[in-house]
């Protein structure tokens, strides 16, 4: 089930808590200072600059996508899909993985809003569609050409089965429209650009 901006959020991680707070935070400040702002709710954020210019850089980042892409280059020895008992179609997590430079589009069209004296807004950023972890670990075995060990472990505590956005307020509102809606862009992008800081890593 798609979530809209009207389901109360049910944050299960300190991380997922502050987020919540800082929306607190800013609907209070408006409140009492007539601020305007926009709340953007990234749903899984992915890939990385099409020119590759830039992309996800963290060291020691665990997220799906990098940790595949890694695999992929060879990187890692292999990788762990964490639980496939979950109610989801083949038993393991569903996200909405939406594209870096769409959600950077999401950004500009929020502040044109805001600058052009706009609402305040709250709005969902994803694509409001859900891909498996181990749908995205075949994309990116595919994208790439690579196969590599995945091994089957149990759950990581806190991941919910499913988050899938309802973003049709964004795309109303702001007349947002993605670009690069295609786990396989996604994916490529990812790819490219692990390849990249690779590269720029190990260069002395
Ligand atoms: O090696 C891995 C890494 C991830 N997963 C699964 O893949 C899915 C996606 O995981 P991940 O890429 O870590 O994203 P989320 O846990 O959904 O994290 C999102 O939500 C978190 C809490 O809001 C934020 O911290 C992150 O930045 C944001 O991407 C989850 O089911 C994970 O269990 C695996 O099975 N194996």
């Amino acid at each position: 089930m798609p979530i809209d901006e009207t389901t109360p959020p049910a944050p299960v991680s300190p991380y997922g808590w502050s987020k919540l707070m800082t929306e607190v935070m800013l609907r209070d400040t408006a409140a009492a200072h007539g601020l305007r702002y926009a709340v953007l709710r990234y749903f899984n954020v992915a890939g990385a600059d099409p020119q590759g210019r830039t992309g996800q850089s963290t060291k020691d980042a665990t997220h799906l996508i990098k940790i595949a892409s890694q695999a992929a280059h060879g990187l890692r020895a292999g990788m762990s899909v964490f639980g496939t008992d979950y109610p989801t179609p083949d038993g393991t997590c569903l996200r909405d993985y939406i594209h870096v430079s769409d959600l950077i589009e999401a950004h500009v069209l929020a502040l044109a809003h805001l600058m052009g004296g706009g609402e305040s807004l709250t709005a969902n950023c994803g694509y409001g569609e859900g891909y498996s972890v181990l749908e995205v670990i075949d994309a990116v075995k595919r994208v790439s050409g690579a196969d590599f060990p995945v091994e089957i472990t149990g759950r990581r505590a806190g991941d919910p089965a499913s988050l899938v956005a309802d973003s049709s307020r964004i795309r109303d509102l702001l007349g947002w429209t993605p670009q690069y809606q295609d786990l396989d862009a996604i994916v490529g992008h990812a790819l490219a650009w692990e390849a990249a800081l690779q590269k720029r890593n190990s260069r002395p």
